[in-house]
């Protein structure tokens, strides 16, 4: 896997034509697939369940599918995901009764897992599970639509949990950041930390899904690497 990873957030795909509009994303250049799953409990949308990932799966998609549960309870649904053919599982701690033992199902079903923050959860929920996640999700905007701005205190959160990687030695651990992610702001999003970048609406609000992801790694491409 390249050092920066692009994840167009299927929130802002054709969900008529949900699999071409992924096969187009994929063709274009996107690295994973990034799927919301909203209940209209934890966050006040609805969105797709585990169907969805299996259509996708069924359709002929074989990129990574990074499925960010925005629900809660967590677990009855951890499960399903990974029979439909999740890559990735990442959930909010708070809305976990018990944080470990989801991370747990996810990893004994094969996938990876990783914790979402809201702009407003503190980042202390990483102390005991440092050596049980491969990813953490840094929300910038909060949860439940897209097409929202990028919250810039999310910045620092970001430099704090790339210290936190540091300090842990996990420096496999990958950072994502999720909300409000342009080609105009992504450079200063990876200088902060990020390694790998949801984008809904500036993806695919794009006429031109190739020249957008371009447009986003020449960005990128200008990062100095990380000391
Ligand atoms: O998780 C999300 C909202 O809860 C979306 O993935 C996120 O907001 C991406 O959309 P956009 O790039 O349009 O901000």
């Amino acid at each position: 896997m390249s050092d920066y990873l692009i994840a167009p957030s299927i929130l802002s795909a054709d969900f008529a034509r949900l699999g071409a509009d992924v096969d187009a994303v994929l063709a274009a250049g996107a690295d994973v697939i990034h799927f919301d799953v909203m209940d209209n409990h934890y966050v006040p949308n609805l969105t797709m369940g585990a169907m969805f990932c299996k259509a996708l799966r069924d359709y002929g998609i074989r990129a990574p599918i990074d499925v960010h549960l925005m629900v809660k309870p967590v677990d009855r649904l951890i499960g399903d995901f990974i029979d439909a053919g999740a890559d990735i599982i990442t959930f909010h701690p708070e809305a976990s009764e018990h944080i470990d033992r989801s991370l747990q199902l996810i990893r004994d079903g094969g996938c990876k897992a990783g914790l979402v923050f809201n702009p407003a959860t503190p980042l202390h929920y990483l102390d005991h599970v440092m050596d049980r996640i491969d990813q953490i999700l840094i929300m910038s905007v909060n949860p439940g639509f897209g097409g929202q701005s990028f919250i810039p205190e999310a910045l620092d959160k970001l430099r704090a949990a790339r210290q936190r990687i540091a300090a842990s030695g996990r420096t496999d651990i990958r950072l994502e950041v999720d909300g409000g992610v342009k080609v105009d702001n992504i450079r200063a999003i990876a200088e902060a930390g990020a390694d790998m970048f949801v984008a809904g609406s500036a993806i695919f609000g794009a006429a031109d899904y190739a020249e957008r992801i371009s447009a986003m790694r020449a960005e990128l491409a200008a990062v100095a690497p990380r000391a």
